[in-house]
């Protein structure tokens, strides 16, 4: 299977996150990465190639115009009032206040946000438009004919909506990839998210559509993030009714429980009979994730591989979350391995 990769995902390299009160260490760090690639190499899995550039239409597919350039645009905003450290969220519209932009830009980082865990610095920006543009690399080469590709992204993307950032992503590579797959005549497509936490972007990007069909099995989020987004009632809207499916589980769920919720997406995916398949694929559901509550393994990742290899459809794999770093390697490539037949 061939992966592409872009050394650009090191411009994305904020010293801080938000956490339990105070400014620590980034849980995705650019190391996950590295380590993946590294992994990749060491098992031969296949060709790693640069992302093509692909300019900022496509991602404007999915991200409103107006969002992207704040995107780009606000650190430099940012740094020009005088600010001291990263630029960080630090206020919403709350309950009957008003969802209009601010001129601040403190008001305009609460617009386009919605959690403060996620810093932004010089590089962002150009490292999530690689990060889109390595998916959509993996994007055309399974169009162009390979059964599968492996979109090695960092900044992940699941959590982004089509104009806030937060959870780490800004740029939703997934939902971007899928929309490719839709303007490039593949009528119905397929989303299914592995990672731990709800995909709640992706859900929100095509929650009136029944073109493509978002699935979602995460931690409760009566308990983790995104906490607001994810619960099993969200089915979709207008048209997108029953085009939604969130599987939840509680604290300690093994591969034995949470297969069962894996069966079901894929019983809905062979019902809905996409041309297009892509894999949010986070391995924080991995045992000793630090900030998570699944009991996967290693060897599961290789088993949950062949079980969306059997599934039958051109794939492609987004990187998404997993913030063990010793062991996200492993795990990752598991997947792909397993999807390759690997036991
Ligand atoms: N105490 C940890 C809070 C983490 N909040 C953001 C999690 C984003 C996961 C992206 S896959
Ligand atoms: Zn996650």
């Amino acid at each position: 299977m061939k992966t592409i990769f872009s050394p650009l995902h090191s411009r994305r390299h904020v010293k801080t996150e938000l956490d339990g009160g105070l400014l620590i260490e980034p849980h995705e760090k650019p190391s996950r990465a590295e380590t993946i690639l590294a992994r990749v190499k060491d098992q031969a899995l296949g060709e790693v190639l640069p992302p093509e550039e692909f300019g900022l239409e496509p991602i404007k597919r999915v991200h409103t115009a107006d969002y992207v350039a704040f995107l780009e645009t606000c650190w430099d905003e940012w740094v020009a009032e005088g600010k001291p450290g990263e630029a960080i969220p630090a206020v919403w519209a709350g309950r009957g206040m008003r969802h209009r932009l601010p001129k601040d830009i403190d008001g305009r980082l609460g617009y386009y946000s919605f959690a403060a865990e996620t810093s932004i610095s010089d590089g962002t920006f150009e490292a999530a438009c690689a990060s889109a543009n390595v998916a959509l690399t993996a994007q055309r080469l399974v169009a162009n004919g390979e059964r599968a590709a492996f979109a090695l992204c960092r900044p992940p993307g699941h959590h982004a909506h089509a104009d806030l950032f937060g959870g780490y992503c800004f740029f939703n590579n997934a939902a971007i990839a899928a929309q490719a797959f839709r303007d490039q005549g593949y009528g119905r497509v397929a989303i299914l998210d592995v990672d731990f936490h709800h995909g709640n972007g992706t859900q929100a990007i095509f929650y009136n559509r029944n073109d493509v069909l978002t699935i979602s099995l995460h931690g409760d989020p009566d308990l983790v993030f995104p906490h607001f987004l994810g619960f099993e009632d969200e089915t979709g809207e207008a048209d997108g009714e029953g085009y939604n499916l969130n599987i939840v589980y509680p604290p300690n769920t093994p591969y034995s429980i949470w297969s069962q919720g894996l069966e079901t997406a894929c019983q809905r995916i062979a019902e809905f009979k996409p041309d297009a398949l892509v894999i949010a694929l986070g391995v924080d559901t991995f045992e000793e994730d630090p900030i998570s509550f699944f009991k996967l393994t290693s060897d599961d990742y290789l088993t949950l591989g062949q079980r969306l290899e059997q599934l039958g459809l051109p794939t492609v794999f987004t990187m998404e979350g997993g913030y063990d770093v010793d062991a996200i390697g492993v795990n990752a490539v598991n997947v792909m391995q397993g999807f390759e037949g690997k036991t």
